[in-house]
């Protein structure tokens, strides 16, 4: 039965509105563009696109005395908007959200762009910025068909959510079309997400990680692992088919337990020959099949710094984009004072020591890695960090008077 374009194009009125939230039917919302190809096609129209390039999200960046709208127009042959100085950023504005408005070659829009202010690498303590572009399907239309694609690109695009403002929300990988042609047109730049990520504002960051696990897991799984046939994607991309087999694949995350071991009034952190200097973080590993996240982590312990943990309690979980897509699943667990010796294992970890609070406290306090020629320090993985939020549920706790589970 075809249902009114009304109710395709946006989150529909809950039936129960008094007690259903907008949480509740943006969920519903997107759960059925998940289910309904048409439905999707339809929302696809009238919502907001997250380019990427080969798995590297564009984005722009700027210094607050020059922050500049991106070039978006009609035809994209207009000139870029000129920056304004109602534009400007100053050092308190940050963290904020801000309404931008700029002409396209038929209307004024308001843009928000979300910045998150990060220290730039020269003495002078200037700043810069750092946003996800983000563009509405009507006005990139026009800037593909200026690339030479045709339409069929924006069908590969994946759902990835949808925004307060009830709009649907997708992510495109334009990898097929010329890099720096993109970027000019659209006005920013495809960073390399590991580069990206920490500098993202904190909604962004795992939004961002989120649509390009989805587009990394649709790039390696075309063909059944069963039949080596072609698989089909449905349109919001939440799954691909094997019609030859009638199998069904879905996106896959790899369980990893990270867990902050603490003897009552230190810490143990580690870090692998791999890591930047100075920096440790909680210990971590892969669970495998079969296991509980009690188990993984009891071995995981054993395994890296041979010690018996007791007392797991869980703290909270985050999805982790790198190398690929694990599902992080972060916990506090202690030893006795009296059986903390630490033996490493070194094919396993660089090294693993046990911290005090002031040592911790100190850590936390070092907000971007040390540069080159710059006094040896001690720091912790950042805010977006799962390992940052146990170190620092532990320290709260630690000056508290109360220890960790
Ligand atoms: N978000 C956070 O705060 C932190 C995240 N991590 C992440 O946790 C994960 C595990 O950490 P580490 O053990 O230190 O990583 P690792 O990269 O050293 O992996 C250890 C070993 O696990 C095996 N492995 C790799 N992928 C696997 C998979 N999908 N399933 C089973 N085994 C696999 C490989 O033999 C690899 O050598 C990594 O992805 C790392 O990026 C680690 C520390 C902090």
């Amino acid at each position: 039965m075809l249902r009114p374009l009304r109710i395709l194009l946006s989150p529909p009125k809950c039936p129960l509105t008094r007690c259903c939230s907008g949480y509740v039917s943006r969920m519903r919302f997107v759960n059925r563009l998940q289910e309904d190809d048409d439905a999707c096609a339809a929302a696809l129209q009238n919502g907001r696109i997250f380019l990427f390039h080969s798995l590297s999200p564009l984005l722009q960046r700027t210094n607050r005395e020059t922050f500049r709208t991106s070039a978006l127009t009609a035809s994209g042959t207009q000139p870029r908007p000129q920056p304004r100085p109602e534009h400007s950023i100053q050092n308190q504005d940050h963290n904020q959200d801000h309404n931008i408005q700029y002409r396209t070659k038929t209307r004024t829009k308001t843009r928000t762009f979300s910045t998150e202010l990060c220290r730039n690498s020269g003495q002078n303590l200037s700043w810069d910025l750092l946003a996800v572009l983000v563009f509405y399907v009507s006005d990139l239309q026009p800037i593909l068909k200026n690339l030479g694609s045709d339409g069929s690109l924006l069908k590969e695009s994946v759902l990835i959510g949808c925004s307060e403002q009830n709009q649907a929300e997708f992510c495109l990988d334009v990898g097929q079309l010329d890099q720096a042609a993109v970027e000019e047109q659209c006005g920013g730049t495809f960073v390399d997400l590991r580069k990206a990520f920490f500098l993202l504002k904190g909604a962004e960051a795992p939004l961002v990680a989120k649509g390009q696990a989805l587009l990394r897991w649709h790039q390696t799984n075309r063909f059944c692992s069963a039949t080596g046939q072609p698989t089909q994607r449905n349109q919001a991309g939440s799954h691909r088919f094997c019609s030859s087999s009638s199998t069904t694949y879905y996106p896959q995350m790899s369980p990893v337990v990270i867990v902050l071991v603490s003897d009552g009034t230190r810490c143990l952190l580690g870090r692998q020959a791999s890591f930047p200097r100075g920096l440790y973080s909680a210990l971590a590993g892969f669970c495998n099949m079969g296991e509980t996240l009690e188990e993984a982590l009891r071995r995981e312990v054993a395994e890296e710094v041979g010690l018996e943990v007791q007392n797991i309690s869980y703290s909270s979980s985050q999805h982790w984009p790198f190398p690929h897509s694990s599902f992080m699943v972060a916990c506090h667990a202690s030893v006795s004072p009296t059986h903390s010796q630490v033996d490493v294992d070194h094919s396993e970890l660089e090294e693993a020591r046990w911290f005090s609070l002031d040592e911790i406290t100190c850590a936390l306090q070092v907000k971007a890695p040390p540069r080159r020629g710059d006094l040896p320090v001690i720091w912790l993985p950042p805010p977006h960090a799962v390992a940052n939020r146990l170190i620092t549920e532990w320290a709260g706790l630690q000056r508290h008077g109360k220890d960790g589970p």
